[in-house]
């Protein structure tokens, strides 16, 4: 079984990720890890932050010389940016005088709609949103991402699957519709301001974060995710926690600021007459096909041979500039909220972190379905079990 956590706050000296069940032989270095964490910090619109700050990477368990032992992978990833944090983030008691005299230390009494700061204050019994914000912080997905990667890993050495993503709406603008980016588009991708592969939706994204900026608004958007080369068989019909549909959606879900999930084209389905929603079987010389991809390489729960697609939407960033109305909670008294300094737009960032979060789940129903003790185990029940289909 292949099981993962995270732990750390946005501010705190690092993040954490504890993977555990992952088969010996996987190849993977810290530069692969660091490699998607700059990922992760691109895309137009993202805020200051994401320039000044550096994420230092350490494997500290579960990988020898660039190879998974089969042991627990344990990764930190480092904030470059403690030094300014040690006294008001310390684990450890502090001197109350010196942490009075800190000004990034003053009770952040004023929440913001759409943040976890009101809903978590209530629930944890704070009048602060420190406690709260620094662990609802996307700052998380870099622990997540850093997993990812020995996921992508897995899934690609073992099953022979990539998996690429792609901005395909951001705020009013909306990609040109049936583009499926292969594996061979992903540099171009991650070359564009918004990951976007229509260039001229993009050029149109980057005015539309410009004009949100100007106006102290933020912007959300829709990514979508391909795995390539997924075998048919990952996932179940037989129970509501089986289904990979269900776990994809659970993983998508949780990534912050998302609000909505479609598997393929699920709510076009929805909208379709059943002649024109599904995907139709047809005989090839490469065996059985659809001519089609409606169902997003899902069905029953069950991946069905096809490539897997999925889409994710986030939200607009709820820390605007133009701040919006709340109530002090300590006074009682109605007033704007928090308005720190933010990302106009996290989009391309969510696009590389549903990436992370698609292989996590790829890659734990690949060891349920094939074994997970090594990645040549793996490859071997692969193949035993696509030779010995009855229907191809
Ligand atoms: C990559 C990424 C970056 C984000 N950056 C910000 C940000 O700078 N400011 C902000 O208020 N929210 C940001 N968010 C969204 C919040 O973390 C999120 O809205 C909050 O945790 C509440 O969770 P919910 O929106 O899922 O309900 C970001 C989300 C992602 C995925
Ligand atoms: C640090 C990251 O994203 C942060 C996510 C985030 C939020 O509220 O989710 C708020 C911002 O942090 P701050 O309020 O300190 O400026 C982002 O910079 C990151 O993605 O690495």
């Amino acid at each position: 079984m292949l099981r993962w956590l995270t732990a750390g706050e946005s501010h705190g000296p690092a993040l954490v990720a504890l993977l555990e069940g992952v088969p010996a032989g996987v190849r993977v270095t810290s530069e692969d890890i660091g490699r998607d964490l700059a990922r992760r910090r691109l895309g137009y619109g993202r805020g200051a932050r994401m320039a000044f700050e550096q994420d230092e990477i350490e494997i500290i368990g579960g990988v020898r010389h660039g190879v998974t032992l089969g042991s627990p992978v344990a990764i930190r990833v480092g904030n470059s940016e403690w030094p300014k944090w040690r006294t008001v983030m310390a684990a450890d008691p502090v001197d109350p005088e010196e942490l009075a005299a800190q000004a990034r230390n003053a009770p952040l009494t004023r929440p913001r709609p759409g943040h976890a700061d009101l809903a978590g204050m209530q629930k944890y019994g704070h009048t602060d949103a420190r406690p709260i914000l620094e662990r609802a912080s996307a700052r998380e997905t870099a622990a997540r991402v850093a997993v990812g990667v020995v996921a992508k890993a897995l899934v690609k050495q073992a099953l022979g699957i990539d998996i690429v993503s792609h901005v395909i709406e951001l705020g009013s603008v909306v990609a040109k519709p049936g583009l499926i980016p292969t594996p061979d588009d992903a540099a171009r991708i991650d070359a564009d301001p918004l990951r976007c592969l229509d260039p001229e939706a993009s050029a149109r994204m980057v005015a539309e974060v410009d004009a949100a900026k100007k106006d102290a608004d933020t912007l959300g958007g829709i990514v979508e995710v391909l795995a390539w080369a997924v075998p048919p068989g990952l996932g179940s019909h037989v129970q509501w926690d089986r289904k990979l549909d269900a776990r994809l959606a659970t993983a998508l879900m949780s990534i912050q600021s998302v609000k909505g999930v479609e598997i393929g084209d699920g709510f076009t389905q929805a909208r379709s007459r059943g002649s024109v929603a599904h995907d139709e079987i047809i005989p090839t010389a490469d065996g059985v096909r659809r001519i089609t991809d409606r169902a997003g390489g899902l069905e029953g729960g069950i991946t069905n041979g096809e490539n897997l697609r999925v889409r994710a939407a986030l939200k607009p960033i709820s820390s605007l500039n133009r701040a919006l109305q709340t109530v002090d909670v300590v006074t009682g008294e109605a007033t704007t909220a928090i308005n720190q300094r933010s990302d106009v737009c996290a989009v391309p960032a969510g696009a590389v972190v549903a990436e992370a979060m698609v292989a996590l789940v790829l890659a734990e129903a690949a060891t349920e379905k094939f074994g997970g003790d090594s990645v040549t185990e793996i490859s071997r029940n692969l193949a035993g079990y696509l030779d010995s289909l009855l229907i191809r």
